[in-house]
Order: C-alpha cells, then structure tokens, then sequence
C-alpha cells in the first residue's frame, strides 16, 4: 500500500522581499513499510518536504496523500508520530510524562497510558528512566525519549528530522543501530531527513537524493544491502558503492552557485 503519494508538488513561500521555491515538482511514493531517507545540501527542502508530509506547511501545487488522505486528515487521525531535529521535551515534566503527553490529549485512560509509556520506553531502551527530568539524561537518551514519544500512540508511519544530527559519532552510531531493529521490530515505514551518507545508507531501503533552488528530487536510489545490517557493514564494497551513487548524485545536483 502506497502511504505517501506526492504529485508534482510544489512549495512556494512568500517572504518579505523575494519569493522562495522551497519544492518544485517533487513525485515521490512510499510504500508500507519502507525506510526512505531524504538526502542533499542545507536549504534543499527536506525539512520542507517532511513538514507537508506532517500537514505543518501548506504545498503551493501538485498533490499529496498520506495513507490515502489528505495530509489534514492524517494529522487528525493520528496517522503518523513526528520527531523533531532537538528533542523537544518540556523540562518540568519527567520523561514518563513527556511521553504521556500525546496519549493524555488522545484520551487514553490512566492505565494504558502506563502500559503505553513503559512499553515504549523499554522498546527504545529506557526503561527505569522514566521519572527522570530531560536534563538528567544524555542528548542521545533525550532523542530516544522523543521517539518513544512518537511511538507511544502506535503510529505507522514515523517522521524523523535529522534526530541525531547533533549527537556526536559513537552514540549517533548506537542509535542507528537501534533505530534499524526498532523499524524491523515494528515494520513502520520511516522517512528520515540527514545530512549524512553513511547514515542514509547504513538506514535506508531507499534514499532520495536533493537539489537545492528549488528543491527538486535529483535521483532516488535503491539501497538493497537487506535487513540484516550490522555496523561494520559500511565497510564492505556495496554499502561503499552505494555511498559513492549518492555522494555523485549529491555533486551533479549541486549547482555549486
Ligand atoms: N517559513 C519559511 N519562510 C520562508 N522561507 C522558508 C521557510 N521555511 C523554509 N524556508 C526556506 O526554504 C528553503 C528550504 O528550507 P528547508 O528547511 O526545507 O531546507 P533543508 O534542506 O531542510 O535545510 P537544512 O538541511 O539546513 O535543515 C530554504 O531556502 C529556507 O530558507
């Protein structure tokens, strides 16, 4: 089944002085339970394209469906969970209660909000840690609470904006790590926004590839390397060969203005 279906899409912001082509004639579909990172320079328009997906910005053409609706009524319908670029947790409420959040304005009663939380929590490896505050943890532990918040409504479909982009290397790696088995574990399909090769190649099943002014797809590549994918997999010759398909496509699509 077809979750994402974008059709000659196209964003364009008005500013005070000139207008900005954020996304320009962007077609792309993604299918159930699929892994599909956006990739390409700062200003590209990934950011942009994950936040039509999430009903956050409003395309100025073409089309898009999410899980066969508009992106309005999958947002009302709870279809997807949406981590940020920084945590975002509210300092004053412990972890448990950042992750209640959205299950307390769904509605959910007392006792499966607990079972929620603490299902969620151990699935990304924070289980005890729930009547900590944010700053008691670590930026990685941080962003593992951001997605147990995501999770904790069991969407299918989750939206990642570069989460560990600010994490330095070692944990960055841990987290990909744990972020593949949760995505097998679970069988969501997971767009994921990144600056960086390895991690869109180590996580994908498909990485497309952006041009800056305007955002355009510049090529979407296939990344067979299956499911099974430890780290070390990134020194073999197909993840290399890969890497090196996107970082050409990266060049030929950069205008280097
Ligand atoms: N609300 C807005 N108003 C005007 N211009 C905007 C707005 N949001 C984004 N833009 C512009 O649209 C373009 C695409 O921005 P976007 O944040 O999607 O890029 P990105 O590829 O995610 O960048 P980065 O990798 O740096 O996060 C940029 O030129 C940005 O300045």
């Amino acid at each position: 089944m077809n979750v994402i279906e974008a059709r000659n899409l196209d964003l364009v912001f008005e500013t005070a002085d000139t207008p900005v082509h954020a996304l320009k004639g962007i077609d792309l579909t993604v299918n159930s339970g699929e892994f599909v990172s956006f990739i390409g320079p700062s200003g590209c328009g990934k950011t942009t394209l994950l936040r039509v997906i999430a009903d956050l910005e409003q395309p100025t053409g073409g089309s898009i469906s999410v899980n066969g609706m508009t992106p309005d009524q999958a947002r009302q319908a709870r279809a997807y969970g949406y981590v940020f670029q920084a945590a975002a947790l509210y300092p004053w409420r412990t972890i448990e209660k950042n992750v209640a959040l959205p299950l307390e304005i769904m509605g959910f009663d007392r006792a499966e909000r607990k079972r929620r939380i603490d299902a969620n929590l151990e699935l990304v490896g924070l289980a005890g840690f729930g009547r900590k505050y944010p700053w008691q943890l670590s930026g990685g532990m941080q962003q593992r609470a951001s997605i147990a918040r995501a999770l904790c409504f069991d969407p299918d479909l989750l939206l990642m904006d570069e989460p560990f982009g600010a994490l330095d290397e070692i944990v960055r790696d841990h987290l990909n790590e744990e972020l593949l088995k949760l995505w097998a574990k679970t069988q969501k399909t997971v767009v994921f926004v990144t600056h960086s090769i390895p991690e869109a190649v180590f996580l994908s099943t498909r990485i497309v590839v952006m041009s800056p002014r305007p955002g355009r797809i510049h090529e979407i590549i296939d990344c067979d390397l299956g499911p099974d994918r430890p780290l070390d997999i990134r020194d073999t010759p197909e993840f290399l060969a890969i890497a090196h398909r996107v970082r050409e496509g990266l060049r030929a699509g950069h205008g280097y203005d």
